[in-house]
Parts: structure tokens; C-alpha cells; sequence
């Protein structure tokens, strides 16, 4: 096994609001690997953009607070060191989003706001020649060597005219050229860790795959670590080495990508994943219940209240703990202990998690049993 990269422990997020304390994350745990690309699963407002701005440091205190936890980045504590995190971010992470245009000022051209992150980057006390000197490996830095290095970046990311494209206004390019250039700024400190919160969902889905692409092609050659972010299965299968699939703030089950896909044991899991051909067949329709408020979440297992393999008197007792369900394979859940072979946890899952049938779909009855969520209205899109 390789090195963790970044190490999540216990992490607990509330937030303060007018309408109460939201206890959103309930003591989130996950590890990247050196070299791993990870996908964050679970639908919407389960706290998968929580969980990665807290590990980029961009979770604003208040309103956020955080209750306990650490994030270790490379075996340095980051939550607690605001400064230690800032140099993290600044040497060694980047994030893309879903929506480059919040992070493209439309009244600069393109060229002018890559110019702009280097001089933001020198803050740290670099000028912005010395940082791509330092960065890049530079000679110089003047204005035409910096502006070959953009239209280098920008070629990278297969832009065919990057002269023009660096003198154009964000409003003038296209949704899917926008994220490529998003995409070519977060890779302009050299990044070792990327996270890549949905940044294909606002796309046309041909789009998607072209931009899926080329984050999977720089990730390999530059040899990234990686948090992907999605709601859509499909591509957390088609991207990730392992998984962890959330649930209400909590990680519910993760392990290795196929191991999950092909054997889930989580009861939300088992639903999310039958929950697919559902959706992508019938639109709109098995959509059930909602995700726990988060002012007053379910005790117990947060998601309890959905489960079919409900266990009254145990399951709202207590928080279960992740067991060993196969080889790097985990779920919480009390259907399972750990004295229990992975053979034996298949059984239970097979015997004791059981969803309406898809062809009862259409009824009303199925719609408030079935588990969907949003999450396939997006692998729709
Ligand atoms: N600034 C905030 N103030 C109050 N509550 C917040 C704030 N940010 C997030 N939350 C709470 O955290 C919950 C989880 O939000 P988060 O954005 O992490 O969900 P998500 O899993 O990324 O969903 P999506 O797939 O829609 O992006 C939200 O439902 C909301 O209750
Ligand atoms: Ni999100």
C-alpha cells in the first residue's frame, strides 16, 4: 500500500444558521493514497462539498464550526494550523468546481486572470517572474515567456486556438472551454492533490466526457492524487480506484471501486445502485423520502428512517461503527460484525436488504420506497 496523501479522522461539521445548528457532518473518516483517485458518492446534501472545502481550507468559520476532527495532509494536522493549511494549498492542492464562471471575473480576459493567479501565488513572497521561475523552471519571466507558458497550458488542455482564447472575456467562450481553462489554472501551481467537485454536471454530456478526459489524462501523467466528487455512479465507477459512498454526513460503506459496485452491503448503497436503471427508464418517478434535516437528524443510524433492513431498538440506539465486510471493503452498519466472513456479509445483505421491484416503480407506493434522490436525475443530464 502507498502512503496516504490525505487522511479525513472523525471530522464533525456543524453549522450555526437563523434556523438552528445543522449537525452536517457526523464524523466523516477517508484516506486518499499517493497516486489514488478517489470518488466522494452520495446524493444531494449529503455533505460530499463539505467534506472536500474542508479539506482544501476553504470552509468559511462561522458559519462553519468545526466540532472535532483532524485532516492530515501528508502526516501534517492542517484543520487546527490555518497557516500550515495555506501552504499546503498554495505548494501542493487545487480544486476545480462545477461552475467556472463563479471563479472567472468577467471583466478580464482570460489572459489577464491566469496573470492574476500568479500574482496571487506571490503573495507567499515570490514575485510572479520568480514564482514561475521557481515554479516552472524559468529562465526569465517576462511577459512573452509567461504568456507562452499560458498558451501552453491552455494547448494542454486541447484548446486549438490558445492566442485568441487568452484574449477573449469568459462570456464569450463556451461552457465546456471555460472549465478546460479552469481546469489548466488549477494545474498551474503543480498541484500534487486535486479535488474535482462535480465538474462535469453543469456540461452538455458530450461535453463531459471530453472534460472527464482530460482530467483523467493529466491526473495519470502528472501522477495526481485525486478527490472526485459526484453524484453520478457511472463515472465514480468509470474514474476511482476506491469509493466511499456518504450518506447523511456519514460515510456509510467504501472500498475499492468494483468491490462496491459489484457487492455493495450497505442497505443505502444496495438502494442507490438499483435505484440506476430506474432512472435512467423513468423520468421523475422513484424519488422517495429525503436526507435527514440536519437541525434534528435521525438517532441512531441517520439513515434509519429509510432503511429496509430496519432493526427497531438497535439501529436508532447507536451510530454504527464501519466493519469489515471483504478486503478493504467497509460498511456501517449493524446488520454485520466483524467476526462475520465476507462470504457471510453477502448473505445477510442478500437476505435482509430488499427494495421494491422496478416494475412496481410507476405506483405511489414505490416512489416512497424506492431510493433515488437526485442522484439519477443528474446521471441523466
Ligand atoms: N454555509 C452553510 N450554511 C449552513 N448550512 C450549510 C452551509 N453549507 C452547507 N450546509 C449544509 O450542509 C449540507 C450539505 O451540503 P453539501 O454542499 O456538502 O452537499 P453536497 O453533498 O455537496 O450536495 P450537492 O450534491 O447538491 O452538491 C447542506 O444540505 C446544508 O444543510
Ligand atoms: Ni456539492
Amino acid at each position: 500500500m502507498a502512503d496516504p496523501i490525505v487522511e479525513v479522522d472523525d471530522l464533525k461539521i456543524h453549522f450555526d444558521t437563523y434556523e438552528g445548528r445543522h449537525r452536517v457532518l457526523d464524523g466523516v473518516n477517508l484516506t486518499i493514497e499517493e497516486g489514488e483517485t478517489v470518488a466522494l458518492v452520495g446524493e444531494t446534501g449529503c455533505g460530499k462539498s463539505v467534506t472536500g472545502k474542508s479539506i482544501m481550507g476553504t470552509l468559511k468559520r462561522p458559519p462553519a464550526e468545526v466540532v472535532s476532527g483532524e485532516i492530515r495532509y501528508r502526516g501534517t494536522e492542517v484543520l487546527g494550523d490555518p497557516e500550515a493549511h495555506d501552504r499546503v494549498k498554495r505548494e501542493e492542492m487545487s480544486m476545480i468546481f462545477q461552475d467556472p464562471m463563479t471563479y472567472l471575473s468577467p471583466v478580464f480576459t482570460i489572459g489577464d486572470i491566469m496573470s492574476d493567479i500568479y500574482r496571487y501565488s506571490g503573495e507567499s513572497g515570490l514575485s510572479w517572474p520568480g514564482l514561475l521561475k521557481e515554479l516552472l523552471g524559468f529562465a526569465g519571466g517576462d511577459e512573452a515567456e509567461i504568456r507562452e507558458r499560458n498558451v501552453e497550458l491552455l494547448r494542454q488542455m486541447e484548446i486549438s486556438n490558445p492566442e485568441g482564447v487568452l484574449d477573449k472575456y469568459p462570456a464569450e467562450l463556451s461552457g465546456g472551454m471555460r472549465q478546460r481553462i479552469l481546469i489548466a489554472m488549477a494545474l498551474m501551481n503543480e498541484p500534487k492533490f486535486l479535488i474535482a467537485d462535480e465538474p462535469t454536471t453543469a456540461l452538455d454530456v458530450t461535453v463531459q466526457d471530453q472534460i472527464l478526459g482530460l482530467i483523467t489524462e493529466r491526473v495519470e501523467q502528472e501522477n495526481l492524487s485525486m478527490l472526485y466528487i459526484t453524484h453520478n455512479l457511472g463515472v465514480a465507477r468509470e474514474i476511482a480506484d476506491r469509493i466511499y459512498v456518504m450518506y447523511g454526513g456519514n460515510i456509510v460503506e467504501s472500498g475499492p471501486a468494483d468491490r462496491v459496485f459489484d457487492d455493495p452491503r450497505h442497505p443505502y448503497t444496495v438502494g442507490l445502485l438499483e435505484s440506476i436503471p430506474k432512472l435512467t427508464g423513468l423520468e421523475g418517478s422513484g424519488i422517495d423520502g429525503s436526507i435527514p434535516d440536519y437541525t434534528d437528524p435521525p438517532t441512531g443510524c441517520r439513515f434509519n428512517p429509510r432503511c429496509p433492513a430496519y432493526m427497531a431498538g438497535e439501529c436508532d440506539a447507536a451510530d454504527p461503527e464501519p466493519v469489515a465486510v471483504g478486503d478493504d471493503h467497509e460498511a456501517a452498519c449493524f446488520l454485520y460484525d466483524e467476526s462475520m466472513t465476507p462470504e457471510e456479509t453477502i448473505a445477510v445483505a442478500e437476505r435482509d436488504i430488499t427494495y421494491v421491484a422496478d416494475d412496481a416503480a410507476s405506483t405511489d407506493d414505490a416512489q416512497t420506497n424506492a431510493i433515488a434522490g437526485e442522484v439519477p436525475a443528474e446521471d441523466q443530464q
